[in-house]
């Protein structure tokens, strides 16, 4: 099968959003070049509300790549070119008039690495909030922070000491804190790369926990390298490989039946 002939195969099985409902974001065709080099190649995809969206793939198959373009990350890389058609809720995002800012408001990312600001707890939160301007008051502001804090399942641990530095907490903690960080400015999609890749055990399962809880408030992906945790919290996977979308379904049956060849060879641990 050629690489083209894989693209056709990744959109004829690309799962469609549930309910009949319009997919929150579509990606059409796209193709991502740092320099000359090709990173992505001819990718289609739809991610829904309802589900969390897990991306597959060995190391340097084009991921993160991939997942940065759904936010237009790849714009702070000057080497980076993006072909093809990415929309949000019908709306292209790479169309002149995008304001890149509000977009990166309605679809959050959490990285690799917890990036808090070094700052206070309270003021990582309010940071999104005042920009866009979302609170009309301190009292509102203080609602927008407690708010995101529970949603990321961390008030509890951090309320009486919300002026303390951000980078003073656990790594564990300081993701959660990034996850509140991007829930308060009330995205509509939340893209995390790894996030639980610089974690214990403990601390990926309280995000893993709070994957589940975020399900269906938000569009949710995640780049994983760890199929274990792929199977755990999405409900939609896709498997990369060279560049190219190889499969996309639903997690069960990527992993107990899959389709193509490739994606077999991955979950069964022939390479990767
Ligand atoms: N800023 C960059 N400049 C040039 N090439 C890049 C850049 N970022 C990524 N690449 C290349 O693009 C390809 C895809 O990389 P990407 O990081 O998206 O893959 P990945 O599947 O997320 O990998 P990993 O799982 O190791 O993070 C790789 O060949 C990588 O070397």
């Amino acid at each position: 099968m050629t690489q083209a002939d894989y693209a056709h195969t990744a959109i004829d099985s690309a799962a469609p959003a549930q309910n009949g409902s319009t997919p929150k974001m579509s990606a059409r065709g796209v193709n991502v070049y740092y320099g000359e080099k090709q990173a992505i190649n001819d990718v289609s995809i739809d991610v829904d509300m309802d589900n969390v969206t897990a991306f597959i793939g060995p190391s340097g198959c084009g991921k993160s790549t991939f997942l940065r373009t759904l936010n237009r990350m790849n714009d702070t890389v000057a080497s980076a070119r993006v072909e093809g058609k990415i929309t949000l809720d019908g709306e292209d995002i790479y169309d002149k008039s995008m304001d890149v800012v509000q977009l990166r408001a309605r679809v959050g990312m959490v990285f690799q690495k917890p990036n808090p600001f070094p700052k206070s707890i309270y003021e990582n939160v309010a940071y999104g909030p005042r920009i866009h301007g979302l609170a009309r008051s301190k009292s509102d502001m203080d609602q927008i922070v407690e708010r995101s804090l529970r949603r990321a399942g961390l008030f509890e641990e951090v309320k009486d000491r919300l002026q303390d530095s951000g980078t003073a907490l656990s790594g564990g903690q300081q993701q959660r804190l990034c996850i509140a960080r991007a829930i308060a400015v009330d995205p509509e999609v939340i893209l995390m790369d790894e996030p639980c890749s610089a974690l214990d055990p403990i601390a990926t399962a309280k995000i893993e926990e709070l994957i589940h809880e975020l399900r269906g408030k938000y569009a949710i992906v995640i780049v994983t390298h760890n199929m274990q945790q792929a199977a755990r919290v999405s409900q939609r996977t896709a498997f990369f490989h060279l560049g190219t979308l190889v499969e996309y379904g639903e997690t069960d049956q990527i992993f107990t039946a899959p389709r193509q060849e490739r994606t077999k060879d991955y979950i069964t641990g022939r390479y990767g």
